[in-house]
């Protein structure tokens, strides 16, 4: 039995609910909100400080690619052919890039200033990670990015641009991918992967960001 601990955000740690989900992984989804962050905080588990952090028996291990990685060769999806986990950790790790020219957006108080600096992204920085990760997809060995298997790499990407789309960033519009065709067919590939569809009809698994980011486009 694994814990995965983070907030009632898909944020970090839905690539680890997910590979857990999928990959039949005993394990229980703690969410904690922020005051009582603040108090298990203090406790001193956690290995750097923050969430998302993997209680496996008793042991913690932090750093949401690490946890990733884990789970994901736990769940048999990461590649066991050095070349194809590396494509896939690629991905992996440009997601992170991606949302590196978000972060800042989320430091504005203002509402408004915040819609203007995220679509001047769109305009901008954004649009060139998307365009990016556009070519890296077209790219791909098979159905997926490392071929016909599912990777922690197609989560990773799945999960990101679910999260891009979902309404959640004030000034990213929900048809945000409507720009970038070949995301959206990539994202509505693997939210069509039976245990990914069952894993976001699962009630519980749903709220507002996943309900309307995460399942396959209709
Ligand atoms: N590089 C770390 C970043 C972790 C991180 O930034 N965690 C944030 C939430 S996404 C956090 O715990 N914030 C609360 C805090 O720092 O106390 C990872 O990928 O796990």
């Amino acid at each position: 039995m694994v814990k995965i601990i983070y907030f009632g955000i898909p944020g970090r740690a839905e690539v680890a609910r997910l590979t857990a989900a999928i990959g039949k992984i005993e394990h229980e989804d703690k969410r904690v909100d922020f005051e009582e962050w603040q108090k298990l905080k203090q406790e001193g588990w956690a290995p750097f400080g923050q969430l998302p952090v993997l209680e496996v028996d008793g042991k913690y291990l932090a750093q949401s690619a690490a946890i990733d990685r884990y789970l994901a060769q736990r769940a048999g999806l990461l590649p066991a052919d050095p070349w194809k986990a590396a494509q896939a950790d690629q991905a992996y790790f440009f997601c992170e890039d991606v949302w590196q020219t978000l972060y800042p957006s989320f430091k504005i108080k203002d509402p408004e200033e915040k819609v203007k600096a995220r679509q001047e992204l769109l305009a901008g920085a954004l649009a060139d990670k998307l365009k990016l990760l556009s070519k890296v997809i077209e790219g791909r060995a098979g159905k997926f990015l490392t071929g016909d298997e599912l990777s922690h790499g197609d989560l990773a990407v799945f999960c990101n641009l679910s999260t891009l789309k979902s309404g959640w960033l004030d000034g990213i519009p929900k048809d945000v991918l409507n720009d970038y065709p070949v995301l959206k067919d990539f994202r509505n590939s693997v939210a069509a992967v039976p245990a990914v569809a069952a894993f976001y009809a699962d009630a519980k698994n749903n709220d507002d960001i996943r309900t309307t980011g995460f399942r396959a486009d209709a």
